[in-house]
C-alpha cells in the first residue's frame, strides 16, 4: 500500500472510530461494511480479485500501526481489559470488511469480534493461539463448525523475532483416488478446539468439557469442487472412523507438514488466509512477557452472514456456541 493509500485508510479509521462506539462492536462492524466501500480503489479491486480467484494466502503491507503502540499485553484478556491496540482493531475491521463479514464466537475470547494473538503465561504449550514454546500445528480455524470462517485474517502489530505463520495448501496434497474417496466421505468427527471455553459455572454438572465447548460435527476432510477442492483439517481436534480413515488422516498430516510454508508478518502487514483452501499454524518461539512480545490482531470473516444468522436463529455476528 502506498503512503497515500495508507493515509486514506487512516482517515477512514478515524471516521469509523468517531461515528461508532467502542462498546458497540457489532454496530461498528455494520458501519465498517459501508465505510469499506470508500477504501482505495486499488485495494478494493485487489481484495475482490482475491475473493473471486479464491487465492490461498494474501498479504497487505504498510497498513497504519500507531507509533505510540501500547506494550504487548500479557494475554488476550489483558488486551480486552485495557483496550490495547484498539485503533489497530479498527484497521483490521475496516480492511477485513472489504473481503468478508467479521464475526466471532460467544465462547472464544469473551465473545469479542477482534481477537488478540499474544503469548500468555501458563499457555506456552497449549493448543491455542496463546501458545509460544510449542508450535501451533497446521489447522483449519474452528474446524468443528459449519459456519467457520471463509477467511481468517491476522494483522501484525509486533513481531520482533520474526516468527513465521505457517501454512499448507490443499492443492499440494498428492493423494491416490482411493484416498481421495475416503477423505471425501463422512468418516471424520471434528471437535471444538481449546480456545472455545466451556461455561465453567456448570463445571460440576457432569457434562463432558468438550460438549460444553460446543457441538462436534461429523463430515468429510475433502469437499467442494472436484478439480479444486476445499478441505478442513486439524489433527489435534479430529477423529477418524476406522483404520482406513485413520491412515488417510495420517497421510494428509504428513503431506501437509512436508509442504508447509511460512510467512513472516511485519508490523503493518495483514494476511488473509482462505480457511477452505489452506491450513495455518505457527512456529514455536520463546515468549518475553516484557511488553515487546509478538502481537497480532485476528478476525474471522464469512462470505455470508446469513449462514450465521440462520445457525443462531438471531441476527448476530456472534455465534452462540
Ligand atoms: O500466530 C499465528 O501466526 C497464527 C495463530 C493462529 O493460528 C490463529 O490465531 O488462528
Ligand atoms: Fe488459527
Amino acid at each position: 500500500m502506498s503512503a497515500d493509500e495508507r493515509a486514506t485508510v487512516a482517515a477512514l479509521v478515524d471516521e469509523l472510530i468517531s461515528d461508532s462506539e467502542t462498546w458497540d462492536p457489532l454496530g461498528r462492524a455494520d458501519r465498517a461494511a459501508s465505510l469499506a466501500q470508500e477504501l482505495p480503489t486499488r485495494l478494493r479491486r485487489f481484495l475482490s480479485e482475491v475473493k473471486v480467484a479464491e487465492s490461498d494466502v494474501t498479504v497487505l503491507s504498510n497498513l497504519p500501526v500507531d507509533d505510540d503502540l501500547a506494550p504487548t499485553p500479557v494475554g488476550w484478556d489483558a488486551a480486552a481489559k485495557t483496550g490495547a491496540g484498539s485503533r489497530e482493531e479498527v484497521v483490521l475491521l475496516l480492511c477485513g470488511s472489504a473481503i468478508g463479514e467479521p464475526f466471532g464466537w460467544s465462547n472464544q475470547q469473551d465473545g469479542r469480534l477482534i481477537h488478540d494473538v499474544v503469548p500468555a503465561p501458563g499457555m506456552e504449550r497449549s493448543l491455542t493461539s496463546a501458545s509460544s514454546s510449542a508450535g501451533l500445528s497446521l489447522h483449519t480455524e474452528d474446524v468443528f463448525h459449519p459456519c467457520r470462517g471463509d477467511y481468517v485474517s491476522l494483522f501484525c502489530l509486533r513481531n520482533p523475532d520474526r516468527i513465521g505463520t505457517t501454512y499448507a495448501r490443499v492443492d499440494t496434497l498428492s493423494l491416490s483416488a482411493a484416498l481421495r474417496d475416503l477423505l471425501s466421505s463422512d468418516s471424520f468427527t471434528f471437535h471444538p478446539d481449546d480456545s472455545h471455553v466451556g461455561v465453567t459455572l456448570n463445571a460440576i454438572d457432569g457434562t463432558d468439557e468438550r460438549e460444553r465447548r460446543g457441538p462436534s460435527e461429523s463430515g468429510a476432510v475433502l469437499f467442494g469442487p472436484g478439480d479444486r477442492p476445499y478441505f478442513r483439517f486439524d489433527i489435534d481436534f479430529m477423529e477418524a472412523d476406522g483404520a482406513a480413515a485413520t491412515d488417510a488422516m495420517r497421510v494428509v498430516q504428513r503431506e501437509l507438514s512436508e509442504h508447509a510454508e511460512s510467512v513472516v508478518l511485519s508490523p503493518g502487514d495483514a494476511v488473509f488466509i482462505d480457511n477452505y483452501r489452506v491450513v495455518h499454524g505457527r512456529e514455536p518461539f520463546t515468549p518475553r512477557y516484557d511488553g515487546t512480545d509478538r502481537w497480532l490482531k485476528r478476525v474471522n470473516l464469512t462470505r455470508d452472514l446469513r449462514r450465521i444468522y440462520t445457525a443462531n436463529a438471531a441476527r448476530s455476528r456472534i455465534i452462540v456456541a
